[in-house]
């Protein structure tokens, strides 16, 4: 499959992205936030990053981005968007998946390895997951706090829209523990944590990531 991904302004984990899309054996497409075109791709991914400079809150302004405006209407008709923390917080702003991103509740910028359950594995980035397979990837940012409010939480929770629960330590306080969820259709997935980090093993990550990059081909959701 060809697969794009997007650079932003301050996007910092493109290359990252496509290197796991490549790895995940499909042909990565480079994207730019100023185009109107996605060139026909399969599949989109919001990279992590700080585009705009996280500025007014992080993925505020990325949403407004020419490219955004294909990726929403793409979204719409079922095509799979990954998003990867900042793109997580992009899907949010864009009201592509419910809910917002907060500061981390102790205020500082976290980096650290992760321990996940993935809890739903019934869409294009999760297929090749055994549901409740528990995972370790690298987790960085400064504004991962899941929060929603009190209807959305028991939707996403009576639906089974948890795609990925942080397991151990909550990082951020993010409601539930929530570390990634998917929309109705389960064609949009936005997460915290980054998997494209941990997709060889040169980078000491592990490989328990590579499984968002894989599962595409599995070919249940294309
Ligand atoms: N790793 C990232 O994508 C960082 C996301 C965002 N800029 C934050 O600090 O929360």
């Amino acid at each position: 499959m060809r697969v794009g991904v997007v650079t932003f302004p301050g996007t910092l984990d493109d290359v990252d992205a496509q290197r796991a899309v490549r790895i995940g054996g499909h042909e990565a497409v480079a994207l730019w936030h100023a185009d109107h075109d996605l060139q026909g791709v399969d599949a989109v991914v919001l990279p992590g990053g700080f585009s705009y400079g996280d500025y007014l809150r992080c993925g505020a302004i990325s949403r407004f981005a020419p490219i955004m405006t294909e990726v929403i209407e793409a979204a719409g008709k079922g095509l799979p968007v990954l998003g990867i923390c900042n793109g997580f917080q992009i899907l949010v702003e864009s009201h592509l998946l419910p809910g917002g991103l907060l500061r981390n509740d102790h205020r500082t910028f976290i980096c650290r390895d992760q321990k996940l359950r993935i809890e739903n594995n019934e869409t294009p980035w999760t297929a090749a997951y055994a549901k409740d397979q528990e995972i370790v990837v690298p987790l960085k940012n400064g504004e991962g706090q899941y929060v929603a409010d009190d209807e959305t939480i028991k939707r996403l929770e009576g639906e089974g829209l948890v795609v990925a629960r942080y397991l151990d330590v909550n990082p951020n306080g993010s409601m539930n523990d929530i570390a990634g969820i998917r929309n109705d259709r389960g064609n949009v997935v936005g997460l915290m944590p980054h998997p494209e980090h941990a997709t060889e093993a040169l980078t000491g990550s592990g490989l328990d990531g590579l499984g968002f990059f894989t599962s595409l081909a599995a070919g249940a959701f294309a």
